[in-house]
């Protein structure tokens, strides 16, 4: 498979925007014609640094909605590898317990690969090997209100938890990095992951660069 063949695209936007609903479902609709094989999603959050030497205390501390949680030097190499044909073993991280677990996840080369994650569009090396990117531009206080109930049901938080990180470092972090990023998609999709023409027009696009 030569570099013509793997898409990739990015989809970037503030945490519970919608990111995962538009990616999962890009993937089951085109899965149809491409084959399951042949399309992959790959979540950005896979890639938070591991912070198993670290005590729960202080995993708790961490930023994860600065840049430099994330080790996108990794993600980058890994999108090379799979572009030039390669497999890629992928973390996988846990929410619960903050940091990398010790399996992961074997990738084989695709001819599609979305891409989903919120500070994707911030780092220049990330943008460069995307074939298109999306930024998902849904209301802050509908993705808070998301993010609380899907953080208390999925991801082991309380709700003074997922408030109190929401006013630390969240909201911050969203303004100061992740808005800013929206300069640089091609595509800004208003209102969320249901978003049915942007969904049509998303799959129309990475059909026609299939088609190259
Ligand atoms: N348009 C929508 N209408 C209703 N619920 C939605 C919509 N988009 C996303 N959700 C829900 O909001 C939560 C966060 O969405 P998700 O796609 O996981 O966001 P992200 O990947 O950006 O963090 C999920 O529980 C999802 O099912
Ligand atoms: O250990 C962790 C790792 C990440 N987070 C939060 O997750 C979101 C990003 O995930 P989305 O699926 O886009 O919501 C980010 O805002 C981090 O704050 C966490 O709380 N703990």
């Amino acid at each position: 498979m030569n570099s013509q063949q793997c898409v990739i695209i990015g989809i970037a936007g503030a945490s519970a925007s919608g990111k995962s609903l538009i990616a999962q479902t890009i993937f089951e609709e085109l899965k149809r014609d491409l084959g399951t094989d042949q399309i992959g999603v790959i979540n950005e959050d896979a890639y938070y640094r591991d912070q198993s030497h670290m005590t729960m205390e202080d995993r708790v501390k961490t930023n994860y909605d600065h840049p430099k949680a994330l080790d996108h030097q990794l993600l980058a190499e890994h999108l090379k590898q799979l572009k030039k044909g390669e497999q890629v073993n992928i973390p996988c991280y846990s929410y619960k317990e903050h940091t990398r677990m010790t399996k992961t996840l074997d990738m084989q080369p695709k001819k599609v690969i979305i891409l989903e994650g919120i500070l994707l569009l911030t780092d220049p090396k990330l943008r460069e090997l995307m074939d298109a990117s999306v930024f998902m531009d849904t209301p802050l206080d509908i993705c808070f209100l998301r993010r609380l109930t899907r953080d208390v049901a999925e991801r082991g938080r309380t709700m003074e938890s997922v408030i109190s990180q929401y006013k630390a470092t969240v909201r911050p972090m969203f303004l100061q990095f992740i808005e800013p990023s929206k300069q640089h998609a091609d595509i800004i999709v208003p209102r969320g992951g249901k978003n049915r023409i942007a969904t049509d027009i998303l799959k129309a696009r990475i059909q026609h660069l299939l088609a190259r």
